[in-house]
């Protein structure tokens, strides 16, 4: 089969409808606007412009991202800095033909450091209201836990969401991977599971195959976030398969985070040719360098994907999401529309 020019497939990835399934609101802060909240707030950030930010942008693995991560949300300050936050992000995913996000927020990374859990999420949640108004793109919230703190302080952090509870869709697992197993957490997932929340966790991007098994076994989740090591593992693949999980792959955040060393590496297209739920995020894109498309193209390109892979790869956003089966069978018939109109 001959396969389409870069041209074709980005007009391709351009027009489908997609979903976005991983993202972390706060990894969506852009130097500018790292830089226009300090000034704002009177923080002092040790960056004399934009161009040393984006500079200090360079990661030989998690840790190193993590390190920057978590000091660059500390201009986020009052309930403003979250809603601009969070439409910026938005406005970008819009110009990208996103129609669907759910996303990540680290309360952890703000009550940790004197920032009230109803400033983080009153500002996000406001945000998400004026996306869907204004851009028609619908919303998931999922909370995240910090795993290299302690189980008791997230136990703490799901008693202090009681309140927000009609408006937190699910919980997720985030931050230092290694040392830190799923089942560290089996409690606090239980307990969210109890409460009907959905549960996802971040399982297998520098972490073994092990750990994505916890994720299912022990936290019993609906999705993996990353899951770039569960090839390792014939078993593991064949119920990923076999119970239809969908995978958040990364691939920009991948390549930044050395978790492979080009992108011909990602596993996108193998998992696809194994039958894998997979789909495409961008992950932090403000730290990784590109929000969805860009990472629909990088790997389209340098997996030399097919237009009905990448429309599979749209399909698998919606099938992946939390949102109710017929909204998503909507959202896949528009895909299909146009699938069709350019075989
Ligand atoms: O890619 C990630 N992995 C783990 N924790 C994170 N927190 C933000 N981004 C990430
Ligand atoms: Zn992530």
């Amino acid at each position: 089969m001959t396969r389409p020019s870069n041209a074709r497939r980005s007009r391709l990835i351009q027009a489908l409808p997609k979903a976005e399934l991983h993202l972390h609101i706060e990894g969506s802060l852009e130097p500018e606007l790292m830089v226009a909240l300090a000034a704002r707030n009177g923080i002092d950030i040790p960056f004399a412009s934009v161009e040393e930010v984006r500079r200090a942008y360079a990661f030989s693995n998690l840790q190193d991202f993590l390190d920057i991560y978590y000091q660059g949300m500390g201009v986020l300050r009052v309930e403003r800095d979250f809603f601009d936050l969070t439409m910026a992000y938005l406005e970008r995913a819009n110009a990208d033909t996103v129609r669907h996000v759910e996303i990540f927020f680290d309360p952890q990374g703000h009550t940790g450091r004197g920032i009230a859990f109803g400033t983080a999420i009153g500002g996000i949640l406001r945000g998400l209201e004026e996306g869907k108004a204004r851009f028609g793109i619908s919303y998931r919230l999922i909370m995240c836990f910090l795993r290299h703190l302690d189980e008791e302080s997230a136990l703490a952090t799901l008693a202090e969401a009681e309140p927000w509870l009609d408006r937190i869709d699910g919980v997720g697992l985030d931050s230092s991977e290694r040392g830190h197993p799923p089942g560290k957490f089996a409690r606090v997932f239980a307990r969210a599971r109890e409460l009907g929340l959905k549960l996802v966790a971040h399982a297998g991007e520098e972490g073994p195959p092990g750990y994505v098994w916890e994720a299912l076994d022990i936290l019993k989740v609906d999705r993996i976030d990353h899951g770039n090591r569960a090839l390792e593992d014939r078993r593991l693949v064949e119920r990923i398969v076999a119970e239809k999980r969908t995978l958040t792959v990364c691939p920009l955040s991948n390549l930044k985070l050395c978790v492979i060393d080009a992108m011909g590496q990602s596993p996108v297209r193998h998992m696809l040719d194994l039958g894998i739920r997979v789909t495409i995020n961008s992950d932090d894109p403000a730290y990784f360098g590109g929000y969805v498309n860009a990472n629909f193209i990088a790997v389209a390109e340098a997996l030399d994907l097919s237009e009905d892979q990448i429309a599979t790869l749209a399909v698998n956003s919606f099938a992946g999401s939390f949102l109710p089966e017929a909204e998503k069978a909507e959202h896949i018939a528009a895909i299909e529309m146009i699938r069709n109109a350019s075989a």
